[in-house]
Order: structure tokens, then C-alpha cells, then sequence
């Protein structure tokens, strides 16, 4: 039973291990268990949108594939068989709970940029007013190597971002993070409470050892990462174990809790799309005044603190913040082009020429994202 609790905004992640049977194939029974829960989830009041992996698993039998496919247009064609197969499975037993089942897909480059990365954002929120379960899945079938989110992990905490969810909840199929790959070391020990993802905590996270997962547990530490710098505390259980996500919302399943840094404020969404899904575009480099002003001061970056750009962009592209040292300050949304700064850099604001002038500053304060706020850029 579902505490009572003030209404949430949830993410459920589930993997491909924890939807299929051992011979590869999506277990409708393992489907069902999982949609019963969530229904438990809504039926207490709780927004839920269910990142689910499985299209390729769901697929590649029908395809006529004894095992699962590596090359990647027969994974894509696998995929487009399987999404079908998956959203007729969640339609008809979200059904039978009264529930509507909606099929969201996307690319990285669906949020690359932001009017689009918005849109989705709307979408989601009508589908949410109106009761309806969101099921998110990578658009496997035309998404291409370089523009592939590539683990439906890091998608979950990026939609998590999107929708400001209070809770994360990533199913797989082992019960949390380990402090060393369990698959390997049988002396490993789980670890319950995370506050931080260390170095350490890096380099306990390896690959998987399933052969229908893609990252294993460190594409779930790298979306760990995202989702906390949203401040949306995050959990990781198994997938198989009873009552697991009912559990999770009550805070008593067993597994890993990572929580947030309740002093540091979360990331909005302008900044989530900032730090984990905009492109950047090239550098400006700045001196040792401008990166106390805007990492210590809550300041706009001016023009004067920039000592040089790099690269070609455009005004309202996002470029990379670099201190002079050669160290990355974080990211933001340029007020100018990069030939336009070539010609402001360094001066004050009234020395700027009138036909240049647009806002003033060239990155305003609620437009950059500082590190170590955010994880390094993926790209
Ligand atoms: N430190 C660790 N703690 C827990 N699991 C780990 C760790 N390092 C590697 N793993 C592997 O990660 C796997 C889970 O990831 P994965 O197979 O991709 O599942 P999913 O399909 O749910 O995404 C585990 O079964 C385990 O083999
Ligand atoms: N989008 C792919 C799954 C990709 C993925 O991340 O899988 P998993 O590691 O099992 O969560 C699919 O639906 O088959």
C-alpha cells in the first residue's frame, strides 16, 4: 500500500533485463507484475511517466533472430517490430486498470534543442493532467550512433529533468549499487545511502553483465549524476523484487537512495537543458574576475572579462566557459555571435558600439550553468 503522502512527480526506469525472460523475450507476466504496481502508484494520486526500455528484446525474435542483433539496422529493425509489441502489452493492462497508455519517442537531437525540448515538456504536462501514463522510449529505429542517448538511464534522468520529477526510480536487475561489480567480486557490499557520486563510487560501476542490457550499473551512475544536479532524489532496485516500486515510493524497499544535497538548489529546467542536453557550439575564454564574478557572485559574464572566442557560433547558441588556466567554468547561452564578441571582447559595457549592443552582457545569469553543478559535457 502506497503511504499517504503529498502528491509526487515520478520517473520509472525500467531495463530490458528486467522485462525479458531468460531466453531473451520480453515476459509479459514480468510486464504485467510492473504495470499492477504503477497502477497502486496512480490509484494514491501520483503523476508516473515509465521510461521503458525492451523494444529490441520485444523484436528480434520476430525478426527471425535466435539471438539478439548487434549490427545496428538490424537492432533498429528489431526495435520497430518491438515498440509495437511493448505499447499493445502496456495499453491493454494500463487499460484494465482504467488507465490510458501513451507512446513518447526520442532522439538526443529531439533535445538538443530547446523549443523542442519545451514541446515536449508541454506534451508531457497535458498527458499528466489528464491521468495518462507517458511511456518514453529512445526513438531506436532512425536514431543514428552520434545522436543516440544510448541508454534509456540516461534518458530516464534527463526526462526526470524535463518533467522536474521528485523522484527517480531506476529498476534493473540487481538490488542497487555495489561498492565493486558484483558480477565479478562476490565480497561486494551494496551501498544504501549515496550522497555523492565520487570517484570512487565511478570506478565501482561497471559494465553489464546481461546480454540484453546496454550500459550496466555506470550508465546509471552517469544518470545519477544528471538527476541529482536536478536535486530529484534518486533510487536503484531490483526490478524482480515484490512490491519493489511501491516500496520505493514508501522509502522502505531495499536498494540504493541517492540524495540530493538538500542545501544546494536544483537545477530549473532552462538550466537542466543548459548543462545536459544543449549542444555547445564553441569557447569563450575568460579572466580571473569574470569567473569570480559569475561562479561567486551571481553576475552576469560581461564582455570585458572575455579574453578570447573560439570557434564559429551564433547569438543564442550555447558555448563552453573556459578560464584562462585551460579549466571549463561551465556553460551558457550566448547574447552575441562569435565574430560580434571577437570585436566587443574586452570592452566595458558603454564602450560597446551601438549597432552591436544587444542585451549588454554576453551571458546573462540565469542563461549559464557553472561546474561542478554539472557533469562534464558528453560531447
Ligand atoms: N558496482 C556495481 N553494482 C551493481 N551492479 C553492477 C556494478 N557494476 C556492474 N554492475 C552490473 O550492472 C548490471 C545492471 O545493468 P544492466 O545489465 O545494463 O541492466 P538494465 O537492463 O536494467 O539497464 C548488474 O546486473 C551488474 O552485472
Ligand atoms: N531503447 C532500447 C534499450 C536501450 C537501453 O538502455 O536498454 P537497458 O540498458 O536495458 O535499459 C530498447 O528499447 O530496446
Amino acid at each position: 500500500m502506497i503511504e499517504s503522502q503529498q502528491k509526487k512527480r515520478i520517473v520509472v526506469k525500467i531495463g530490458s533485463s528486467s522485462l525479458t525472460s531468460r531466453n531473451g523475450e520480453v515476459s509479459i507476466q514480468k510486464l504485467v507484475r510492473l504495470v499492477d504496481e504503477i497502477a497502486l502508484i496512480k490509484d494514491a494520486g501520483h503523476e508516473l511517466i515509465l521510461v521503458s526500455s525492451g523494444a529490441v528484446a520485444a523484436g528480434y525474435r520476430k525478426l527471425g533472430f535466435i539471438d539478439r542483433p548487434s549490427v545496428l539496422a538490424e537492432k533498429q529493425a528489431a526495435a520497430s517490430i518491438g515498440q509495437c509489441l511493448l505499447m499493445e502489452a502496456y495499453s491493454e493492462r494500463f487499460g484494465s486498470h482504467g488507465y490510458i497508455a501513451s507512446q513518447i519517442l526520442i532522439t538526443r537531437s529531439d533535445f538538443l534543442d530547446e523549443k523542442r525540448y519545451m514541446n515536449a515538456r508541454n506534451t508531457i504536462q497535458v498527458l499528466l493532467e489528464r491521468g495518462v501514463v507517458p511511456i518514453v522510449n529512445e526513438n531506436d529505429t532512425i536514431t543514428i550512433k552520434q545522436l543516440k542517448f544510448g541508454d534509456n538511464d540516461t534518458l530516464s534522468a534527463k526526462v526526470a529533468g524535463l518533467v522536474e520529477a521528485d523522484q527517480l526510480i531506476i529498476l534493473s536487475d540487481i538490488d542497487g549499487l555495489y561498492d565493486d561489480n558484483p558480477s565479478t567480486n562476490p565480497d561486494a557490499k551494496l551501498l544504501e545511502v549515496v550522497h555523492e557520486i565520487t570517484a570512487d563510487i565511478e570506478a565501482a560501476a561497471g559494465g553489464s553483465a546481461s546480454d540484453v542490457g546496454t550500459g550496466g550499473m555506470s550508465s546509471k551512475i552517469e544518470a545519477v549524476k544528471i538527476s541529482l544536479a536536478a536535486g530529484i532524489e534518486t533510487f536503484i532496485g531490483d526490478a524482480n523484487k515484490p512490491n519493489i516500486l511501491v516500496d520505493a515510493v514508501n522509502h522502505t524497499a531495499k536498494g540504493t537512495y541517492f540524495k540530493p544535497n538538500a542545501e544546494q538548489e536544483g537545477l530549473d529546467v532552462h538550466q537542466h537543458w543548459i548543462a545536459f542536453n544543449s549542444g555547445t557550439k564553441g569557447e569563450v575564454i575568460i579572466d580571473d574576475g569574470a569567473r569570480v564574478a559569475i561562479t561567486e557572485e551571481q553576475s552576469h559574464l560581461l564582455p570585458q572579462g572575455v579574453r578570447e572566442v573560439k570557434g564559429t557560433f551564433d547569438c543564442g547558441d550555447v558555448v563552453v566557459i573556459r578560464h584562462l588556466n585551460g579549466d571549463e567554468v561551465g556553460r551558457g547561452v550566448i547574447n552575441y555571435s562569435a565574430d560580434q564578441l571577437r570585436e566587443i571582447k574586452r570592452l566595458k559595457l558603454r564602450e560597446i558600439p551601438d549597432h552591436i549592443r544587444v542585451i549588454g552582457e554576453a551571458i546573462s545569469q540565469d542563461d549559464f550553468v557553472c561546474y561542478p553543478t554539472i557533469v562534464p559535457p558528453e560531447s
